[in-house]
């Protein structure tokens, strides 16, 4: 039976990011896509130029349209834009008894546009962050979380112990804003698990974080367990920044098909 994956995020129109980031991951992990759309954003790989919420009951339509359905074996969080809307999305998981659920606390853009209105941290912090099976927070969103500043490996070790004192899911800091390493800490459970990586010089960086979020809730959908759900994400991620693409004049989008062999 072909795995069903949901994703709870925002649409990214130059394709590289966001819904579209999930959905060509989730078809390249071979399982079947769905969406509940929070946001159109006007985005390319320069960067975000507009913003337009769907209203918080329109994405709890799309939610009940999508658990009436087809149930998703496991569901991915990313940008949730406010407060009402993420206050939707939790009253909706609880009511559907959903399991394996990513959150990525996406709140800043990489070219430094906001994704999640100020007003809504809290909501984040409290309310949707301990719904998640695991938690991808990067160094920036981490430093908010904890509270600190994280410049070296150690930091992100006290900052992921002090962000799981408040969610019982894992938690997994992403190291790719380090300059020369990309290595990611999972902190569950009391123990630290390293997933080292060295950093690939590809400037073409834009929805790294939406592809590993999206590609862990698909090992997790698969049956996986949380530990090597991320290895093989990472992995997957790896992959799609090590074959190279080059498009756009910004930060450009990953190649998330390159492991598969059509034609
Ligand atoms: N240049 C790179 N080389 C190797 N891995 C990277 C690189 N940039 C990001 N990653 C990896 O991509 C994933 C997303 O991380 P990151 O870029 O930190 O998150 P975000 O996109 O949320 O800012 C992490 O697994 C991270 O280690
Ligand atoms: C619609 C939308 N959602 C999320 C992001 C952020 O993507 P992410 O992979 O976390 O990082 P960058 O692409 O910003 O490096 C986005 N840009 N748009």
């Amino acid at each position: 039976m072909i795995k069903k994956v949901l994703t709870i995020a925002g649409s990214d129109s130059s394709g590289g990011a966001g819904i579209q980031a999930d959905i060509k991951t989730i078809t390249c992990h071979k399982m079947y896509a769905m969406s509940a759309i929070t946001a159109l954003t006007a985005q390319n790989t320069t960067g975000v130029y507009g913003v337009q919420e769907a209203t918080p009951e329109f994405v709890g339509q799309q939610i009940d349209c999508i658990f009436n359905d087809i149930r998703p074996d496991a569901v991915k969080i990313g940008m949730v834009s406010s407060s009402k809307i993420i206050k939707v999305i939790v009253e909706k998981l609880k009511k559907y008894n959903a399991e394996s659920i990513v959150v990525d606390p996406v709140m800043v853009a990489t070219s430094g546009s906001p994704l999640l209105e100020k007003e809504a941290m809290s909501t984040l912090i409290n309310e949707l962050l301990p719904m998640g099976t695991v938690i991808t927070p990067n160094i920036p969103e981490a430093e908010i979380l904890c509270g600190f500043k994280i410049n070296e490996q150690d930091d992100m070790l006290r900052a992921a112990k002090k962000i799981a004192t408040s969610i019982k899911g894992g938690v997994l800091i992403k190291g790719g804003h380090f300059s020369n390493t990309a290595d990611d800490l999972l902190y569950i459970d009391g123990k630290e698990v390293w997933y080292k990586q060295e950093k690939i010089y590809n400037e073409n960086t834009h929805g790294t974080g939406c592809t590993l979020s999206s590609a862990i809730a698909c090992n997790l959908a698969d049956g996986y367990s949380i530990e090597d759900s991320i290895r093989n994400a990472k992995s997957y991620i790896t992959g799609a920044l090590k074959a190279g693409l080059n498009l756009g004049k910004g930060s450009g989008p990953l190649e998330h098909n390159y492991n598969i062999k059509i034609k």
